[in-house]
Order: structure tokens, then C-alpha cells, then sequence
């Protein structure tokens, strides 16, 4: 059996190894030549998936190793008798912390306590509602808008986008992208949308570029529209406006979701899938495969302020070595995907072991996600 893994797959090698021959390929574009005789395609997002890659060939199974799943036709695919599995949730917790080091990066900046911030967060699943769930740890309001949930009379208050629009310091997006449809979130956040922010308002993309219409986004702010913007998504990618670019606060090349533990968990979560697929079902635990983490142990006197926590989040994660980054190389053709092909190690807060001797501050930690532990430090 001929298995093709998108050559930015970590681990998919190691696994899927186990399952049959392994043939790493780049992904955007997939070579022809390669799908001929393979049986299984395991991709990232910037794959598309549909007839056109796939008609007459052998692939029976489909994996992405995303959340995301806008770049597949799952119809197509479910009526060709090809399997599919995509990785929900892999890599949420890397965009919650995507997000919150921005945030701590903007409130230092600007001399604000988060904690005297509303945010407005559109699209409550894995991520959106992880987010919520960290921000009201540390005693940040927030706003929730989630139509399909509330349709569905999920618990929660669900409010409608005009009223986040209203009421939010930031509103931050992370609905999937759907083109039409009852629940159409294309240019969800339009020139009217946009143009009604409060000033000062931050605004965060890290679902996808086309849920904010990018070129309205550029026409406020050209005229001088009082916005921070903070995008880890463009429209289009990967040839995205360097003019926008240029005006935003924060933006980074779709990496939100890079961390290794996110990248590990969509590997394993496509392989446990098309294991299962095949008959041979595997499990995987994700801390055999995970290494040392670079910063893996500290120690914290006395209670967590803001300022602690920023410099812990840094410590992990600092956004402005990917904001950094992109700016060096956009514009240049290639180079959106090769920073993303060669993305620097990045882990999650959890990967950092915080002894602390302020009871408090442990219980707030180990909300927030660091592994934690309240200890008397000498
Ligand atoms: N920048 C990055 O690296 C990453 C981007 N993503 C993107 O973020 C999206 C969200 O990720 P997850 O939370 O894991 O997906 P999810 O499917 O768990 O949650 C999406 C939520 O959005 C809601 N929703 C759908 N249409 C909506 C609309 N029109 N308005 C408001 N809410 C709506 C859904 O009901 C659902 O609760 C993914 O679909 C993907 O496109 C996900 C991971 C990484
Ligand atoms: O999971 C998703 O959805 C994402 O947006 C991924 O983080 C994107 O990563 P690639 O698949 O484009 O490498």
C-alpha cells in the first residue's frame, strides 16, 4: 500500500510507516505523477481536495491533518466511495495561545489591563470556546456568537454579530469558512461590519483570510479608521496584500496553529483514522513522539500580575518572531509557504513546568493551561 503525506506532515513518516510505503510530497501543488498509483493521501490545507485532483485515481482514503476543512469537497469525495477524516481540534489550543500572546504583546503596548476588555468571540467550537475558557480564567468578559450552536439550543448565551460588534474591546473570528449557506461566514466581517468597530478596537482573524473581506479591512484602515488588527490569515494566500501588511499590528503566515503539539496531534488523529479505515486500528500516545521542550522548567515567587503572566506566555511563545518574519519576506513569491514549511519549533504552555510558592498563582496557571504546581520554593 502507497501512502502520500504532505512533506509538512511531523511524524507522519514514523506512523504511517507502520501502515504501508510512505512517499512524502509537497502539498501545494500535490505532483500528478504521485496520486497514480497510491492509495491513501494524507494533506495540510493547502491542498485542495476534489474531483479534479482526484478522479481516476486509486487513493481510497483521504486525511487532512487540520481543523479546517474548507479545501476539501467532502460531498465529492463521500459519492466517489473515498474515506475521509480531517483532525478537529488538533491544534485549537495553539491558536487559543496564538491569540493570547498577541493580546499580552497589545496590552503592554498600549498600557491596558486585559482584564478591562469585553471580547467578542464569533465561532465557539474547539477553539472559540477553549478561548473563552483561558480568557475568563483571567477574569476577561466576554461575548459569544455562534449562530449554529444557538440554533442548535446549545447551552450559552449566544448573542448576535452586531452586538459583539457594539460591545467588544476585541472580537476576535474563528468560524469555519463557508462560501454560502444558512451559516455563510465569507467576508463575515464586511466593509459595514468593519466599519462599525468602536475605536480602539482590536480585531483578530486566525480562522480564515476570506472571513474578513481583506481589501475593506484595507480601505479602513487607509482612512484612518482607529483599529489594531491583528491577521494570521489572508486573503489570498499564499500572494497576500502587501499594502495590508504594512498597515496591520500583528500578522504572522497561517501559523497560529503551529505548534509541535498541534501538528503531532493532527498527524496522529489522520493515522488513528485511517488505521481504523483499514482495519488495523492503532492508537498513539502523543508524548512518545513530542521532545524535550526548549524552556522546561522555572520557578515563580509570589502571586501571577499580568506582567508575570506576559513574560511566561513570551517565555513559550512570543508572536513577534513570526509577525518578524513575515514582514522580512512578503511579497517575495514562495516565501509565505517556505516560513511555513520551515516554521521554527514552537510548544505549548502546557510544555512548561511553573513551580510556584503563591498558591493562587499555581490554581490560576494550571487554568490557563501551564502545567503548574504550587510548591515551596527555598
Ligand atoms: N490559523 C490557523 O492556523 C488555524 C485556523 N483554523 C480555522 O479556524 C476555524 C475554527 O476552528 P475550530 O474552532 O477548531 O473549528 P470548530 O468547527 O470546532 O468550530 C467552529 C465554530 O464556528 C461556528 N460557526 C460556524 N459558522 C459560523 C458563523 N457564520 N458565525 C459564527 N460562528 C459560526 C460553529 O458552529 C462552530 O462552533 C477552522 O475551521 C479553521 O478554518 C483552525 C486551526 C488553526
Ligand atoms: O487546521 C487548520 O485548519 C489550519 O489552518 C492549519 O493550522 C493550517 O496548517 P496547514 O495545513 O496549512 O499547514
Amino acid at each position: 500500500m502507497k501512502i502520500l503525506v504532505d512533506e509538512n506532515m511531523p511524524y507522519a513518516g514514523d506512523l504511517f510507516r507502520r501502515l504501508g510505503e510512505v512517499k512524502a510530497v509537497p502539498g501545494r501543488p500535490i505532483p500528478a505523477a504521485e496520486l497514480a498509483d497510491a492509495d491513501a493521501l494524507m494533506v495540510r490545507s493547502v491542498t485542495k481536495v476534489n474531483e479534479a485532483l482526484l478522479s481516476g485515481t486509486p487513493i481510497k482514503f483521504v486525511g487532512t491533518a487540520t481543523a479546517g476543512t474548507d479545501h476539501v469537497d467532502e460531498q465529492w469525495l463521500q459519492q466517489a466511495g473515498i474515506g475521509f477524516s480531517a483532525a478537529p481540534g488538533c491544534n485549537a489550543i495553539a491558536v487559543v495561545e496564538y491569540v493570547f500572546s498577541s493580546l499580552m504583546l497589545l496590552a503592554e503596548r498600549d498600557g491596558f489591563d486585559l482584564r478591562d476588555r469585553t471580547v467578542g468571540i464569533v465561532g465557539v467550537g474547539n477553539v472559540g470556546s477553549r478561548l473563552q475558557v483561558r480568557l475568563e480564567a483571567w477574569g476577561v468578559k466576554t461575548l459569544l456568537c455562534d449562530p449554529p450552536r444557538a440554533d442548535r439550543g446549545d447551552d450559552g448565551e449566544f448573542l448576535p454579530l452586531e452586538d459583539l460588534v457594539r460591545d467588544a474591546d476585541v472580537l476576535t473570528f474563528h468560524t469555519p469558512l463557508f462560501k454560502d449557506g444558512p451559516y455563510k461566514s465569507w467576508h463575515l466581517a464586511d466593509e459595514e461590519v468593519i466599519s462599525r468597530l468602536k475605536p480602539g478596537t482590536i480585531l483578530i482573524n486566525a480562522c480564515r483570510g476570506p472571513v474578513v473581506d481583506n481589501a475593506a479591512l484595507l480601505r479602513r484602515l487607509e482612512a484612518g479608521q482607529p483599529l489594531s488588527v491583528i491577521l494570521d490569515v489572508w486573503e489570498p494566500e499564499p500572494d497576500l496584500d502587501v499594502a495590508l501588511l504594512e498597515k496591520v499590528d500583528i500578522g504572522t503566515a497561517h501559523i497560529a496553529g503551529y505548534t509541535l503539539e498541534g501538528k503531532a496531534r493532527g498527524t496522529t488523529q489522520v493515522f488513528e483514522a485511517f488505521s481504523d479505515f483499514i482495519g488495523k486500528r492503532q492508537q498513539v500516545a502523543l508524548d512518545t513522539l513530542l521532545p524535550a521542550p526548549e524552556f522546561g522548567r522555572i520557578t515563580l515567587h509570589g502571586p501571577l500580575d499580568q506582567s508575570i503572566l506576559k513574560r511566561l506566555i513570551h517565555l513559550v511563545y512570543d508572536v513577534r518572531r513570526d509577525d518578524a518574519l513575515l514582514r522580512k519576506v512578503a511579497g517575495i513569491p514562495g516565501e509565505f509557504d517556505k516560513l511555513r514549511k520551515n516554521y521554527l519549533e514552537r510548544r505549548e504552555w502546557s510544555s512548561l513546568y511553573v513551580q510556584c510558592d503563591d498558591d493562587q498563582a499555581a490554581t490560576l496557571l494550571q487554568k490557563l493551561g501551564f502545567n503548574a504546581v504550587h510548591h515551596p520554593i527555598r
